[in-house]
């Protein structure tokens, strides 16, 4: 099978305003000018249509994810090279879309966008980190609400040390590192 035939979900998992979309993004852009067919599951589109009515409980969270890797899996499954920026916060939400790739025997990949909290509520691009400091909102990612960082990620990218095109260039590189790209 060609490179660009081969399906596989791409997991970006992350703090708000770590970088995740950013990557997705500029790593789609490079995937399609290659000839490879990319989705994108932004987990905010997700949230308004798949998951529409969905909060950020844990049980919620967990079911987005849950939502989210069956979709991934059945596109990777079919040849697309499903990119993932959602959060994910829980580690035992993420192994359970990884089990449910090992079993179909589809392609998974999970990279970690670790920038820390300090830098992403300096970012703050949607105003979620003034909105909990300020007492509008709670339960903010890596604030007052848990994130469990991967252990064995497949690659780790630190945003706040380069530039968007490293970052994006980095994830590529371990694509083709895996006969991927
Ligand atoms: N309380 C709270 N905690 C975390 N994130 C919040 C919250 N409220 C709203 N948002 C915004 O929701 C965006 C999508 O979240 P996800 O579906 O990726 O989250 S999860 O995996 O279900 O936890 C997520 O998008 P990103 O900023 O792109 O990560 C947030 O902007
Ligand atoms: N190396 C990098 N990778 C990704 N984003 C970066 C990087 N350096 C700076 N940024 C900036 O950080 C912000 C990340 O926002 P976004 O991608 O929406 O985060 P998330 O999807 O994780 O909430 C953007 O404004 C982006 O330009």
């Amino acid at each position: 099978m060609s490179v660009t035939a081969q399906g596989a979900t791409v997991w970006l998992t992350g703090l708000p305003s770590a970088g995740k979309t950013t990557i997705a993004y500029e790593l789609a852009g490079r995937l399609r000018e290659a000839g490879h067919r990319v989705e994108v599951l932004d987990g905010d589109e997700v949230r308004e249509f798949l998951s529409a009515g969905l909060g950020f409980s844990r049980e919620d969270r967990h079911t987005n994810v849950q939502r989210i890797g069956f979709v991934a899996e059945l596109l990777a499954s079919n040849g697309v090279k499903a990119l993932v920026p959602v959060i994910a916060p829980y580690a035992d939400s993420r192994e359970a879309v990884r089990k449910r790739h090992d079993a179909a025997g589809t392609t998974y990949v999970e990279v970690h966008v670790a920038t820390p909290v300090e830098v992403c509520s300096v970012r703050d691009v949607k105003g979620l980190y003034a909105k909990q400091a300020s007492g509008e909102i709670s339960g903010l990612t890596g604030v007052d609400d848990p994130y469990e960082a991967p252990e064995t990620p497949d690659l780790r990218i630190e945003s706040h040390r380069q530039t968007v095109q490293e970052s994006a260039a980095a994830l590529h590189a371990l694509l083709t590192e895996k006969g991927l790209a």
